[in-house]
């Protein structure tokens, strides 16, 4: 490697040996050295054997990072965090902080009276009008702070329950601190936070703790206040202790009911209720009868899963992913572990179960068979990826050494002139396990999740192999690098070359992937070179134009003569395909246009005359070519400079 390339890798080797480097940190460094060393290999530095040693090397200690699931070393939780920092902003999506902390509380006059009270050994000053009950978990501070305010009210029947072992302190307060506190606490907050630093919220997941099956709820109750988020946070971070988190308990359903029962329950010499506390407890006899998630393991699969719609959603709620999440499938799963997607394969274990649910049920692809003979000309690309992709799939043991197949192969040319159509054609006549997805699918779909979803995708496809991966509109997906992108795009173009790589070195992987677009300039170099065999999807040839007017014809009654056909086709020059299919679909309506308004309620199928030559020529004057003469010169020079074809 050259020296500074050689200065660069010592000092990120060194960052990384240091101990000092955050998870985070310690990914982009070895992400940049898989860069480095892939950048070595294509300039020539590096032998091939070299760059596949230190290519597995260290994409093992990335991936080991990537896939950890302790949150001091690991980044399962990445995602989450880069978010956070790219939005570095507050905006409604943002969970709520009260402005109280514990400093606010002491000052409050109330409370000092109350302290100084007790310090002075008075009885009797705690009490005020009791209507209002905070509860503040600091178990930290319980030490120093609890003894004043603990009250002779013990709260540890309502946590032991939810596995809340915090001390809890109990504000009695006057009806005009009331008013005071209420101010600045909106419903449906838990506890007072205290040192933000001690007690800092969690971004996301610990919230679903309380907000996955019971609505909120206005008085703090029984929750565990801020130490219970930490605690939850804590145990949390990561899914397996997650799962322990929530199962050890009855589950989320169990706090759920537990938070309900406590809303009915009230405390002794507090009646007073909140509308909100009132209509949980409405809501929790109304449904008393009904069986709850968690009771019957049978049952369960009944209950239907909320993606956050049937919500009552405000400005200030929190987002809800349409994905649902691991919480509210554990949460599920601690009484209906049957409902949990199986991995059956050792390889796929470190993976989150739902993102492999996920490829597995939406990527994998179903769609309705397509036969070579359904794709008009294109004879040369027809017969390249036979050669490519079929036979060396059928018969692998023919295929080897140097005949093998290329691992990527990237379609290109106009708009509709057949690319997709290929891709579905290659999954059924193939004969692999098929995925496809689309690059807006990745990029939109899961954002945040894409670099895992795509580590995922190509693990599943190593355990089915042999399998081929198809990405429509691929430009989207492995567009050029620019200064400006947005740090998850960039991580999942990384990603997605790394493990293209992968599938590329490991000569054993039958996985091949195929891109395709109409942007082909668009394209990364990188991504470039890694789909080796690059071909061109021509607009198509008169032969191909009169064949897709004559497998469309077949399907409908027509009198199309040879001679009419054929003047058909040399109009339609510069048709793609599919102007080609929406040019017949006009002609096809002539025949119904013809017919009188009056008679259109009664005529009968058989009545209707069959499609003419007339139909054509009047189609011909609606429906024009997609494709410009000046972009058709773009893809016969990108053909020309990039292209595999003659
Ligand atoms: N060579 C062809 N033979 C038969 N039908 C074709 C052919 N090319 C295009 N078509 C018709 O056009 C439709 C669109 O084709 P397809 O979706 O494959 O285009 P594409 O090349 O993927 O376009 P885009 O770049 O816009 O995604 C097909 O469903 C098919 O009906
Ligand atoms: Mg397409």
């Amino acid at each position: 490697m050259s020296g500074a390339h050689l200065d660069e890798w010592q000092r990120r080797s060194f960052d990384i040996s240091s101990g000092n480097c955050t998870p985070e940190q310690t990914a982009d460094a070895y992400r940049a050295h898989i860069l480095s060393i892939q950048y070595a290999w294509a300039s020539s530095q590096l032998s091939q054997a070299g760059m596949a040693s230190l290519l597995g090397t260290y994409s093992e200690r990335y991936a080991a990072v990537l896939d950890s699931d302790d949150p001091r070393t690991g980044l399962n939780n990445y995602a989450e965090s880069a978010l956070h920092l790219a939005r570095s902003q507050r905006n409604y999506s943002d969970k709520w902080e009260s402005s109280l902390t514990m400093d606010n509380v002491l000052e409050l006059p109330c409370v000092q009276r109350m302290m100084q009270a007790e310090a002075g050994g008075g009885k009797g000053s705690l009490v005020a009008p009791a209507d209002v009950n905070i509860s503040v978990g600091l178990e930290s501070r319980g030490n120093s702070l609890s003894a004043p305010f603990t009250g002779g009210r013990s709260e540890a029947a309502l946590l032991k329950p939810i596995g809340l072992a915090q001390s809890k302190m109990e504000v009695n307060n006057s009806a005009s601190n009331l008013a005071n506190i209420s101010a600045v606490r909106p419903s449906g907050s838990e506890g007072i936070s205290g040192n933000p630093n001690l007690f800092s919220r969690p971004s996301a997941r610990p919230q679903s703790v309380f907000s996955s099956s019971v609505p909120p709820q206005g008085n703090p109750g029984p929750s565990g206040g801020t130490q219970n988020y930490q605690s939850s946070l804590s145990s949390t971070s990561n899914p397996s202790k997650r799962k322990n988190f929530y199962n050890s308990d009855g589950g989320d359903v169990g706090r759920g009911s537990q938070r309900c029962q406590a809303a009915s329950d009230p405390r002794p010499g507090s009646n007073f209720k909140t509308a909100r506390e009132q209509f949980v407890v409405d809501q929790h006899k109304k449904h008393s009868h009904q069986p709850q998630r968690g009771q019957a393991p049978g049952m369960a699969a009944t209950v239907k899963k909320s993606l956050g719609a049937n919500r009552p959603r405000g400005a200030f709620s929190k987002f809800v992913s349409p994905i649902p999440r691991q919480e509210e499938q554990e949460g599920g799963a601690s009484c209906s572990s049957n409902q949990e997607p199986q991995i059956l394969d050792e390889r796929l274990k470190n993976f989150e179960p739902k993102i492999v649910e996920l490829i597995m049920s939406e990527i994998m692809d179903h769609g309705p068979p397509v036969a070579w003979d359904d794709i008009a000309g294109l004879e040369f690309a027809k017969t390249t990826i036979k050669e490519i992709v079929v036979w060396p799939m059928l018969r692998p043991d023919i295929f080897t050494g140097l005949r093998g197949p290329p691992k990527g192969i990237l379609l290109f040319g106009p708009p509709g002139t057949g690319k997709t159509l290929i891709g579905k054609c290659i999954a059924c006549q193939s004969g692999a396990t098929f995925f496809s997805i689309s690059a807006s699918s990745l990029t939109s779909k899961w954002v945040g999740e894409g670099e895992k979803m795509v580590r995922a995708l190509f693990a599943i496809a190593r355990c089915h192999q042999p399998a081929v991966i198809f990405i429509d509109e691929i430009d989207s997906l492995l567009s050029q690098r620019t200064d400006g992108e947005h740090e998850s795009s960039r991580r999942i173009k990384t990603e997605f070359l790394v493990q293209l790589d992968g599938a590329a070195t490991a000569a054993e992987d039958r996985i091949l992937v195929v891109g395709a677009t109409n942007r082909p300039q668009e394209i990364d170099e990188a991504a470039r070179r890694r789909l080796a065999k690059r071909l061109y999807i021509p607009l198509p040839e008169a032969a191909a134009r009169r064949q897709i007017i004559t497998n469309l014809m077949a399907q409908e009654r027509n009198q199309l003569r040879e001679q009419e056909l054929g003047s058909v086709v040399t109009a339609t020059e510069g048709f793609s395909g599919a102007d080609m299919t929406q040019l017949c679909r006009e002609a096809a309506l002539g025949p119904i246009r013809s017919i009188q308004l009056s008679d259109i309620a009664t005529i009968t199928a058989d009545q209707v005359r069959p499609i003419l030559s007339g139909d054509f020529q009047e189609a011909l004057k609606t429906v024009r070519p997609s494709v410009s003469s000046k972009d058709l010169e773009l893809y016969e020079d990108w053909n020309k400079t990039f292209g595999c074809g003659r």
